[in-house]
């Protein structure tokens, strides 16, 4: 009878790479005090024994480390082994325990570049296992479970965190003291409650199967990076940064992605000797910059990022650049993904 139900159950391989999830702080009482990244796959899967009523689950330690230290490098080694591990024939589902501070620049990257259907699930948590009301045990279940059913197929990269299902595209990390930190501005997809997946919307953009990137044909990621707007800025960080050898700036702007009068000849500038220059927006609850707001895009040759926050349209131009130097071309992207 046990050998039947095992049957049944869908395989889910879960790939760790560190973070809070796998964290241990010295008291149970260190809730914000801790360190990230020390407790390794095998512990936290055998920590768990619910598991095997949801999926058959086994673990891979892809790396050890806290998220914030994530390169271009570990983006790719990691969305190899994704790719993979989806063309297995045993394999239904892929979870991937991640840091939270950059868990949503890895899922989007993933959600982008994964040519398949079957579920991924990247998952984190805000305290450690070793604190009190840990969240870890629950989010990693409902990863899990989320992560071996069919009707999360074809939904793009999701993120469960605080009982929600969120898309990969869209969910950000809010707030870093409180265990409903991961909010989408538009909203989670649905909810999973003891194992179930409840289910109210469907991500409107492409990805995945649709996508025209292919984690397959992505040899090196391109330097991109990300400059602060604020009051009083200089444009000493914008120069700086492509003179580093940036092929694209992501402008971090203020409100509707505005630049300072004192930035923008060296964004004009920039742009003429062929660095892309992205308009996005910091505001903390989602940004929405639109082209020829605020500035003349189309007169100087910029884009604007819309609703992806500075990293990650770090992410999609990193992608995008792999495929097209055009900024008409990067633009059309950031409209579809
Ligand atoms: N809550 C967390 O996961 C943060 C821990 C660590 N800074 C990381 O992102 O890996």
């Amino acid at each position: 009878k046990e050998a039947e139900t095992q049957q049944k159950l869908s395989n889910v391989v879960i790939l760790a790479t560190g973070g809070t999830i796998a964290g241990a702080g010295a008291s149970a009482a260190n809730s914000a005090t801790y360190q990230a990244a020390k407790v390794g796959i095998e512990q936290l899967i055998a920590g768990i024994p619910e598991l095997s009523q949801v999926a058959n689950v086994r673990g891979e330690q892809v790396m050890q480390i806290a998220s914030e230290s994530i390169t271009n490098e570990n983006l790719l080694q990691l969305g190899r082994r994704v790719a993979e591990l989806a063309d297995s024939k045993d394999v239904d589902g892929i979870v991937i325990t991640h840091g939270t501070d950059t868990l949503e620049e890895t899922a989007y990257f993933l959600n982008l570049v994964e040519k398949t259907d079957k579920p991924i699930v990247v998952v984190g948590s805000m305290r450690p296992g070793t604190a009190m009301s840990a969240d870890g045990m629950l989010n990693l279940y409902n990863a899990v479970s989320v992560a071996g059913n069919k009707s999360s197929r074809g939904k793009g990269v999701l993120v469960t965190m605080n009982d929600e299902i969120q898309s990969g595209r869209d969910v950000s990390k809010m707030i870093n003291i409180k265990t409903e930190a991961f909010k989408s501005p538009w909203g989670p997809l649905g909810m999973v409650v003891e194992g179930k997946s409840y289910w109210f919307r469907l991500p409107a953009k492409r990805h995945t199967m649709d996508s025209e990137f292919d984690i397959k044909n992505i040899k090196s990621l391109p330097d991109v990076e990300i400059a602060y707007g604020y009051g009083n800025v200089s444009d000493t960080a914008y120069k700086a940064l492509a003179q580093s050898g940036a092929k694209a700036i992501i402008h971090a702007g203020t409100g509707n992605g505005s630049v300072s009068s004192r930035v923008v000849p060296a964004l004009q500038e920039l742009r003429k000797n062929g660095v892309q220059i992205i308009r996005s927006s910091h505001v903390n609850a989602g940004g929405f910059v639109l082209r020829n707001a605020e500035q003349p895009d189309d007169k100087n040759d910029w884009v604007v990022a819309h609703d992806l926050n500075p990293q990650k349209a770090r992410i999609l131009a990193m992608v995008a650049l792999t495929k097209t130097q055009d900024s008409k071309e990067l633009q059309r992207m950031f409209w579809e993904y």
